[in-house]
């Protein structure tokens, strides 16, 4: 089915202060010019998207487009005529070479880019007398890119489709230019705004009723046709709904892939998902037109398969990106990125974000790694070898939609002549994903050797220009050749043989565009000239000739050279669909190349960086020896960092009987320290490690003994939400609400002073309960940073909560920080200290002293919390004591 393309312009500037002449449809159209009439009948059909026109040598745009663009790629504005009666119209243009680049930036800034360009010779229609034939050749959305330099290598580019009913969803999403298909359904909104912050897609397809129907909202643009659940950051196609009804998605999904039921994508059960692909392909169909995009299976996949990281403790953990400066300089994945191909880096950009809940998946890349990490000569010829692979995945996606040019197959070809040397060189291993690599199918080694050699080794990057087929390989190719180096010959001769006959020693044989070959002869020689040259221009020194053989020659020759170039192309154009017919079996090779990529580079951070394999369990334990925080840890000089332990979660045998010791390690800790001592550092880490073991890397400790986590949380730090107007303080708590809803036993719970930004004494009462509900009812293993050191006492009535330390060495003028966690609680913040340091004036110091001890002395909260702590059974405690302790 076909509905009206989506691809959008939100006119940047507002309608009623437009220069004249840049509303289009105030026009009178029979007045316009007969080229700006084709222009508005192709904007019609695409209103959504910027027009790029293509007039000679450059991409013209008009109108509010013009302005538009102008703006935003700070380009001059300037006008051209559109007509006698009309005048001047706003006109921005940019050189045609370069539209790639512009188009880049302005699918970066959330538009769409529809591309119309002559689709014949300019100097026949000149000839004609009659405008150029101008025709949309592509649509680019900031989903649907393919084109190399238009992607990021290391990065997937999502395209994904949202359904809604209620509180259940549907998602569906497709990396186009790799074929990732996939999809899922489920329910609960705010899991839904999990899984998109997750895969940060370019784009994201939503139905809608009229009438805003094809447009398309930019980041941080706000509509009331979005829901809340869909944050405003991403760039949104507002669709129509029936593409996205089950009848018609089921057809659209059956149809793509040539299927009589839904049964075997296992998506049959899903009938959110497969609405939400459905429509996904149905504007695949639409922006990609004549392009057929490969794209593997629809796989379906549930959300709960793997470890929940919600999208604050993603940022939080630093993962791909740093909280600073959202650069990946700083994050995890720069860390640990030693993959050596573009597909191993999306994969590992993946994994991270991504880890597992299945012990078999993970021990599986344990197992690889080790072997690995063992076997240094495999690993070290494993990276030589994969760093001579292309991207597979993307160029067979190029070769399946028809934009792959020769380069590209040369390229897929050499790397596909490769996996023959990797089964051979993994054929010794013995772990799961060696062994996935021990078998390419023969048929693509066929293919590469097929590709190389039709291809020549270095082929010009345009197809229709000939130079690209070896010969040898068709006759008829070959038999055109023979008979246009025979003309060619000839005319190489023709120079020679006509200087003979004529005497003239200067005599040339030249070519120009407008008259073809000539012969030419000096003004001073002309009474040479032989009769039968035909005078066909006269330039200032020179004369030119033809000769009717030459004329006869010229035309062979051009119509061979057409026709041998247009042979080649034929050739070329057979091969590139042959690579696009074995896409899918190119792909799953890929994606086990890829895998094996980050499984070597792991392996490499394991061996250079002393991480070691973690001991999986099936229990609630959390024993990290000498542990190491992966990104702090490789910005200090080495051996600068300061390991330290955490044990967490078990629970002893009969913990229940009385006088047993009920827990060798807490559930939760109360880490107290001051500024900067490194709290946030540990608390990070231990997040970052159980992370690493579960996305199957191993870790930056002496040893680890984890069990499976079900999700990990944190909030750490606290930042002002501008985007939604909330203030630190409650940014906090709606993060600390999220975590006290959700957190179960398996759960791991990273807590940075919660509590910070309110009055002091409501902040410990929040900081104190929060503690206390997560150690007795919900009993996650949690490690809970704080300043407030009252919160120490907790571990007095609370049997699973411990304290430890960050410790100081404090001498009379400064304090050394250890960066060591101990066992045992601080009692001093040594928060006017901090201020002494950073150069407070010293009766500011002395005045803080002093309010800090009158405060101290006369807090009955403060004196309740430590009386009553410790006094628990006095009849005659304070009425605050009561309040806090009371249920
Ligand atoms: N184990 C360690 N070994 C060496 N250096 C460390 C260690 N832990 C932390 N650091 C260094 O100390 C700095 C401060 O650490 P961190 O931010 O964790 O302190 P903090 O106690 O959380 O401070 P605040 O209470 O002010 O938030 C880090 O940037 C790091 O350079």
């Amino acid at each position: 089915m076909s509905v009206p393309p989506s691809a959008s312009s939100a006119p940047s500037v507002p309608e009623n202060s437009l220069p004249p002449n840049a509303d289009y449809r105030q026009l009178d159209r029979e007045k316009l010019s007969e080229m700006m009439h084709r222009y508005i009948e192709v904007k019609e059909q695409y209103p959504h998207a910027l027009l790029l026109f293509r007039v000679g040598d450059f991409f013209e745009c008009f109108f509010q487009d013009a302005i538009t663009i102008a703006q935003e790629l700070e380009l001059v504005q300037t006008a051209k005529h559109a007509g006698k009666e009309i005048g001047r119209v706003p006109m921005t243009g940019v050189p045609h070479h370069a539209v790639e680049r512009y188009a880049t930036m302005l699918l970066e800034k959330g538009y769409a880019v529809a591309i119309c360009d002559q689709v014949e010779d300019a100097e026949i229609a000149a000839r004609e007398k009659r405008q150029v034939r101008r025709e949309i050749t592509r649509i680019l959305t900031p989903g649907t890119l393919t084109d190399d330099g238009m992607l990021k290598g290391r990065k997937n580019n999502y395209l994904a489709a949202v359904v809604i009913a209620g509180d259940h969803w549907g998602l569906a999403y497709s990396d186009i230019s790799t074929g990732e298909f996939l999809t899922t359904q489920s329910q609960n909104l705010e899991q839904l705004t999990q899984e998109l912050m997750r895969l940060q897609p370019s784009e994201v397809l939503f139905p809608i009723n009229a009438p805003d129907l094809g447009k398309m909202l930019r980041p941080g643009e706000k509509s009331s046709q979005l829901p809340d659940c869909l944050p405003n950051c991403f760039c949104y196609s507002l669709r129509s709904q029936f593409p996205f009804s089950l009848t018609e998605a089921r057809n659209q999904i059956l149809e793509q892939f040539q299927l009589r039921s839904l049964e075997g994508l296992g998506c049959d059960h899903l009938p959110l998902g497969v609405r939400a692909a459905g429509g996904l392909l149905d504007y695949l169909e639409d922006t990609q037109r004549n392009n057929q995009v490969p794209l593997q299976r629809l796989r379906t996949y549930t959300i709960t398969d793997y470890l929940i990281l919600d999208y604050q403790s993603r940022r939080n953990l630093e993962i791909t990106q740093t909280v600073r400066d959202g650069t990946l300089h700083g994050s995890l994945l720069w860390a640990l990125d030693k993959t050596s191909t573009a597909m191993g880096g999306r994969a590992l950009r993946r994994w991270l974000l991504q880890p597992l809940l299945d012990l078999r998946g993970i021990r599986a890349r344990h197992d690889t790694i080790q072997e690995l990490v063992e076997n240094h000569e495999l690993r070290f010829q494993l990276q030589q070898l994969l760093r001579q692979i292309y991207d597979l995945e993307r160029l067979t996606g190029r070769a399946g939609n028809g934009t792959a040019n020769a380069r590209d197959l040369v390229a897929l070809a050499d790397s596909l002549a490769k996996l023959p040397e990797l089964s051979v060189l993994v054929s010794q291993g013995h772990s799961p994903y060696l062994k996935s690599l021990q078998t390419v199918p023969p048929i693509l080694e066929e293919l590469a050797h097929k590709i190389q050699s039709y291809l020549v080794d270095s082929p010009p990057q345009h197809l229709k220009e000939g130079g690209i087929i070896r010969s040898g390989m068709d006759e008829q190719l070959d038999s055109l050749r023979v008979l246009a180096e025979a003309d060619q010959q000839w005319l190489a001769n023709l120079e020679v043989q006509e200087r003979e006959r004529t005497g003239i020693s200067t005599l040339k044989v030249g070519f120009n565009k407008a008259f073809g070959y000539y012969i030419s002869i000096t003004r001073s020689k002309l009474d040479q000239a032989p009769n039968d040259y035909i005078r066909k221009q006269t330039l200032t020194n020179e004369e030119r000739f033809i000769t009717p053989e030459l004329k006869e020659r010229e035309a062979r020759i051009l119509t061979a050279k057409d026709d041998l170039n247009q042979l080649e192309y034929e050739i070329f154009l057979r091969l590139r669909l042959e690579v696009g017919e074995h896409s899918e079996l190119i792909r799953d090779v890929s994606r086990a190349v890829a895998a094996i990529d980050v499984l070597s580079g792991l392996a490499d951070i394991a061996v250079y960086q002393g991480y070691c394999r973690p001991e999986m369990v099936n229990s609630r334990e959390v024993k990290i020896i000498e542990g190491r925080h992966p990104v702090v840890e490789k910005s200090l000089p080495p051996g600068f960092f300061v390991p330290n332990t955490a044990q967490l979660g078990s629970q002893e045998e009969g913990s229940e009987t009385p006088g047993v010791k009920p827990y060798s390690h807490p559930d939760l800790i109360i880490l107290t320290g001051p500024n900067a001592s490194g709290k946030s550092c540990y608390l990070r880490q231990i997040g970052l490690i159980q992370l690493l073991a579960q996305v199957g890397s191993f870790v930056p400790a002496k040893s680890a003994k984890l069990g499976i986590c079900d999700r990990i949380f944190t909030r750490v730090g606290a930042v002002d939400d501008l985007a939604t107007g909330q203030s630190t303080f409650m940014v906090e708590m709606n993060e600390t609400a999220n975590i006290l809803n959700h957190a179960t036993p398996k759960s791991l719970v990273l807590l940075d002073e919660i509590g910070r930004g309110t009055a002091t004494f409501d902040g410990l009462s929040i900081a104190w309960s929060v503690a206390e509900y997560l150690a007795t009812e919900i009993r996650s293993r949690t490690i809970f940073a704080t300043h407030y050191h009252e919160l120490n006492e907790l571990a007095s009535i609370i049997p699973n909560v411990a304290n430890y330390q960050v410790t100081v060495k404090e001498l009379p003028d400064k304090i050394i920080f250890l960066h060591q966690v101990q066992p045992g609680g601080a009692d001093k913040s040594y928060g006017i200290e901090a201020g002494r340091l950073a150069g407070l004036p010293d009766v500011v110091i002395q005045r803080a002293k002093q309010v800090m001890r009158q405060i101290e002395k006369h807090s009955k909260i403060a004196m309740g919390l430590r009386k009553g702590i410790k006094k628990q059974d006095k009849k005659d405690d304070s009425v605050e004591q009561l309040d806090i302790f009371e249920d």
